[in-house]
């Protein structure tokens, strides 16, 4: 075969995602450490790529396929597959024998009814917090979507865009960082490859990455230019729906490959986009430590911190030592997550429960 022809095939082949190895995929020590020998000799991990009505489009070692996304066992909310989750898939009859555990999970109550929850997206690494540094710079946004990630358990970097419209960016990359210690913010120029390529770190091979923030902040040129592809939006894959028929599907997971870069993947599903903070309280805790460890030393554990004796919040605010800006916006998120909690517990005990009925 003459030698140019053989490059050709080579490099068709190296784009299907049947021909990744599981490392490339994402597969880690987290997720073989769960499979034992006797379980890998029927069943072989795949990753879920796109997750469609009854089906799932999953990538493992020689395998790219739309398999039924049904359990063997009808589990709990959180047991179905979602987009970058693990599965152990039979060898043979090609089904999911079970979830693996996952590194990370997205979910929200489901729209339309709160009782159940949607799943978004599993086994993402790092979260984009993309905000622009003109007018949607927002330190109580930020620090809603720090909760967010802590609560999901990635880790968050703050990508500040459009530095070129700012006259004095550098201002907002240190109010960012005062947010957590240790956070990291990456200022770039979105539409700039040579700016973006700081952010090729988080982007590595086996890397999992997804982008949240609000619209207009600069998402899709950022992707665009991570991926090198002004086409990523309308790749679609073709397959089996299982009836013999073909549909044509968007991905939700991405290669981050640009160009002979090899990459990771970006997780960008239209749910992960309008991501808010959920039910969860651990988050807030954390994320507001500061203030939260300076509640501990209250005189009472109940206190509400307005008018109370001995109330370790006002007098660190008095002293200068905690900024009453923040203060309010701890109290307005954790108050909002008391009154979830609260709607949550209500709808548990609420129909169907003759007990709760007079
Ligand atoms: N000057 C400048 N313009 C940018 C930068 N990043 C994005 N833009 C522009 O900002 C506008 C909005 O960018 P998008 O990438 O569409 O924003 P998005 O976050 O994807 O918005 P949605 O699709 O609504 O979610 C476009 O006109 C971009 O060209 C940047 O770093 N500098
Ligand atoms: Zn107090």
């Amino acid at each position: 075969m003459p030698m140019n022809e053989d490059v050709l095939r080579t490099a068709e082949a190296a784009m299907k995602t049947s021909d990744l190895s599981l490392a490339q995929l994402g597969w880690k020590a987290f997720f073989s450490e769960q499979v034992s020998l006797e379980e890998s000799r029927s069943f072989q991990p795949a990753r879920v790529i796109s997750v469609h009505r009854g089906r799932v489009s999953v990538a493992g070692e020689g395998l790219e396929d739309s398999i039924p996304s049904s359990l063997p066992v009808a589990g709990g909310a959180e047991d179905r597959p979602t987009v970058g989750d693990w599965l152990l898939v039979d060898r043979n009859s090609r089904t999911i024998a079970r979830i693996l555990a996952r590194t990370s999970l997205f979910k929200r109550p489901a729209p339309g009814d709160e009782r159940r929850v949607q799943l978004i997206a599993a086994n993402v690494d790092t979260l984009f917090i993309v905000t622009a540094c003109k007018q949607d710079f927002n330190i109580a946004r930020l620090e809603r979507y720090l909760v967010l990630a802590r609560e999901v358990g990635v880790r968050p970097v703050v990508v500040l865009t459009k530095a070129d419209l700012s006259p004095a960016p550098e201002l907002l990359v240190d109010a960012a960082r005062a947010l957590q210690s240790g956070l990291q913010v990456e200022l770039v120029d979105g539409r700039d490859p040579a700016s973006v390529a700081r952010l090729a770190d988080y982007c590595g091979v086996g890397q999992t990455v997804a982008l949240v923030g609000s619209s207009g902040v600069g998402k899709s040129t950022l992707v665009k230019t991570l991926t090198g592809s002004s086409s990523i939006a309308t790749q679609a894959v073709r397959e089996d729906d299982g009836k013999g028929r073909h549909t044509t599907t968007v991905r939700e997971m991405y290669r981050l490959a640009n160009g002979a870069n090899e990459g990771g993947w970006l997780v960008d599903t239209p749910g992960m986009r309008e991501l808010q903070m959920s039910e969860v309280s651990t988050g807030v805790t954390e994320v507001f430590d500061d203030v939260t460890n300076v509640a501990l030393e209250c005189r009472f554990s109940n206190c509400t911190h307005i008018a109370e004796p001995g109330c370790a919040i006002n007098a660190a605010m008095a002293a200068g030592e905690l900024d009453p800006a923040r203060v309010a916006r701890w109290r307005k998120l954790a108050h909002e997550d008391a009154a979830n909690s609260g709607a949550a517990a209500a709808r548990r005990s609420r129909p169907g429960n003759a007990a709760n009925r007079r």
